[in-house]
């Protein structure tokens, strides 16, 4: 799979009036970015609109030099998957056969899964331990067990650009570790952008995008100063930088002070 190049530019939305998006401009190359920000700051808005769900009022996103809005939903399908906030669950499906709605932009029309369809379906349910529930309904989950069961399924697109929104909520501990080490993996064929609240774990990305009343406040490696400063000032004063760890900078909570 060839890594995507995502270019935002002068991305501008409005929502019941209100301006979200506020000329923002990034471009996401393969690797992992974290997209990181205090509620509301638009984080959600930014990964919908790079995933060509929501349309902006200003600006443009592209996928190799190819703009998403004008991308046949096909072939979007098949470039950008998206793992959304929450996803509302309908219907009666099993655990497998929603990850396998993963694979409907590579079927043609009336046509059985092939065998390559079947393997990316169980490849991407044992990245995200998930095989144990496979024929189990998907309304019967766990929060935790059904956020992997997405997961995979964005997986299962065979994407090579993975938008997940807020990826780690409902795991435990051991599986947010898990799904830590598996970005780290997929990071090295995908373009992966993952909205995050664990400022440690974003840390972990290659690349961390800081957002604010909908304006990018910062765009750098996790060893910045000036990303740092940026992390402290959106956050106010609940958190601290602390860089000397183990070479790996940490946000802490400041409970204490
Ligand atoms: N459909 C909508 N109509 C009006 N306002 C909206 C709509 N969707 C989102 N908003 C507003 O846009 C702003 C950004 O929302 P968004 O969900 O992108 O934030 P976020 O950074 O992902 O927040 P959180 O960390 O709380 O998930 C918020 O103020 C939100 O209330």
């Amino acid at each position: 799979m060839k890594p995507a190049r995502v270019e935002a530019r002068d991305l501008g939305v409005q929502l019941g009036g209100r301006a979200v998006l506020r000329g923002v401009s990034c471009l996401l190359q393969p690797g992992w970015t974290a997209i990181v920000g205090p509620n509301g700051a638009g984080k959600s808005t930014l990964l919908r609109t790079l995933a060509g769900l929501l349309p902006p009022q200003q600006g443009d996103v592209e996928v190799d030099a190819q703009s998403v809005s004008r991308m046949p939903a096909r072939d979007r399908a098949r470039r950008i998957a998206w793992l959304a906030q929450s996803s509302a669950v309908t219907g009666d499906l099993t655990a497998r056969e929603t990850v396998a709605l993963g694979r409907l932009a590579h079927l043609g029309l009336f046509a059985a899964p092939t065998r390559a369809d079947e393997d990316a379906v169980d490849a991407a349910m044992r990245a995200t331990e998930c095989e144990a529930w496979a024929h189990r309904r998907l309304q019967a989950l766990s929060g935790g067990e059904r956020q992997r069961v997405l997961l995979a399924r964005a997986l299962a697109t065979g994407a090579p650009v993975l938008l997940l929104d807020e990826p780690t909520t409902h795991l435990d501990p051991p599986h947010q570790v898990a799904l830590a080490r598996l970005m780290r993996h997929l990071a090295a064929t995908h373009t992966l952008v993952s909205v995050l609240h664990d400022l440690t774990l974003a840390l972990r990305a290659d690349r961390v995008l800081v957002l604010r009343d909908g304006l990018l406040q910062a765009d750098g490696a996790p060893g910045d100063a000036g990303l740092h400063a940026a992390l402290e000032a959106s956050f106010g004063h609940a958190i601290r930088i602390d860089a000397s760890r183990g070479g790996r900078p940490v946000a802490l909570p400041r409970l204490d002070d």
